[in-house]
């Protein structure tokens, strides 16, 4: 059974979810195996918005898996996940067509990243949402803090990412990070965010997605993204993240 789930809606909607509620959603490599699937489904010329969700009401996405990811030890072997799950997420913004975070739970860490990566975010108005790699020792390490850099004012991206503190939806949308709020059925919600947008043909909303892809293509973002990770590599290896890691996977 696979992590995920890829659905085609009609009006050319495609929507990923995780599908591991009983581990909040995390992210491991199978999960990331159904990310690139979904982004190459989405380049298909019928698919005109991608959506990425959870499965269930608790979590939209809680991280990198801890489970499978606290075994790696070294800076290489670090930067070796590092490095896959960042390229997703570069292709996931680089996706020339608009893409929607449809926070249905709790985003922790990774989680908060994966959202990053999508053009919009609308959340549930009970959840809380926190980019808390900080509070591990270490930075982001998929690229999320390069792309929250370039879709948030500097100070307020900085405050989000140093703070490494959990925030309600109401507060990231008053920083500009969550632009919708529902409550009830995700779906219906999230039918309401792109209505307007779904009647716009995909050839102008591909090119007004590509007019964002050029400029963070001229700002050499890949390679952005690539030094986040490798300094996330590197502060992995210290023994105040291991620590950290340790401190969740005894904590029962
Ligand atoms: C670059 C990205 C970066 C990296 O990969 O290094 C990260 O994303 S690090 C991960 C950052 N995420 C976290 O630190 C979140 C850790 N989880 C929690 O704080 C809580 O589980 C929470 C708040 C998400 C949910 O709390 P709740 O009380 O609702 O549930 P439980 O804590 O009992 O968890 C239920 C069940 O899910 C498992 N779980 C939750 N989060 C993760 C995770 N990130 N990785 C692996 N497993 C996770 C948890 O262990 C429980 O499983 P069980 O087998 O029932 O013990």
């Amino acid at each position: 059974m696979k992590p995920y789930t890829i659905e085609e809606h009609e009006n050319g909607l495609l929507i990923f979810t995780i599908t591991r509620e009983s581990k909040r959603n995390s992210i491991n490599y199978e999960v990331m195996d159904g990310l690139v699937e979904a982004i190459e489904l989405a380049k298909l010329p019928h698919v005109k918005i991608l959506i990425i969700t959870g499965e269930g009401e608790k979590a939209f996405c809680s991280g990198g898996d801890l489970s499978v990811f606290h075994e790696l030890k070294t800076e290489e072997q670090a930067y070796t996940m590092l490095s896959r799950m960042s390229k997703i997420l570069y292709e996931l913004l680089m996706l020339p067509k608009p893409t929607v975070a449809l926070m249905n739970g709790m985003a922790l860490g990774g989680g908060c990243e994966l959202a990053t990566a999508c053009d919009f975010r609308i959340a549930r108005k009970d959840i809380k949402v926190g980019f808390v790699q900080g509070k591990l020792a270490i930075t982001t390490g998929w690229g999320g803090g390069t792309i929250l850099l370039e879709k948030l004012p500097s100070s307020t991206a900085l405050e989000i990412l140093m703070e490494s503190s959990i925030y309600t939806a109401e507060e990231l949308q008053n920083l500009g990070f969550i632009h919708y709020i529902y409550e009830g059925d995700p779906l219906y919600a999230m039918l309401t965010f792109i209505k307007n947008k779904q009647m716009i043909e995909g050839s102008v909303l591909r090119a007004y997605k590509e007019i964002a892809v050029r400029k963070w293509n001229q700002s050499n973002i890949r390679e952005r993204i690539e030094t986040e990770v490798r300094k996330c590599s590197i502060l992995w290896e210290s023994e105040a993240h291991h620590k950290q890691v340790d401190l969740f996977i005894n904590r029962k």
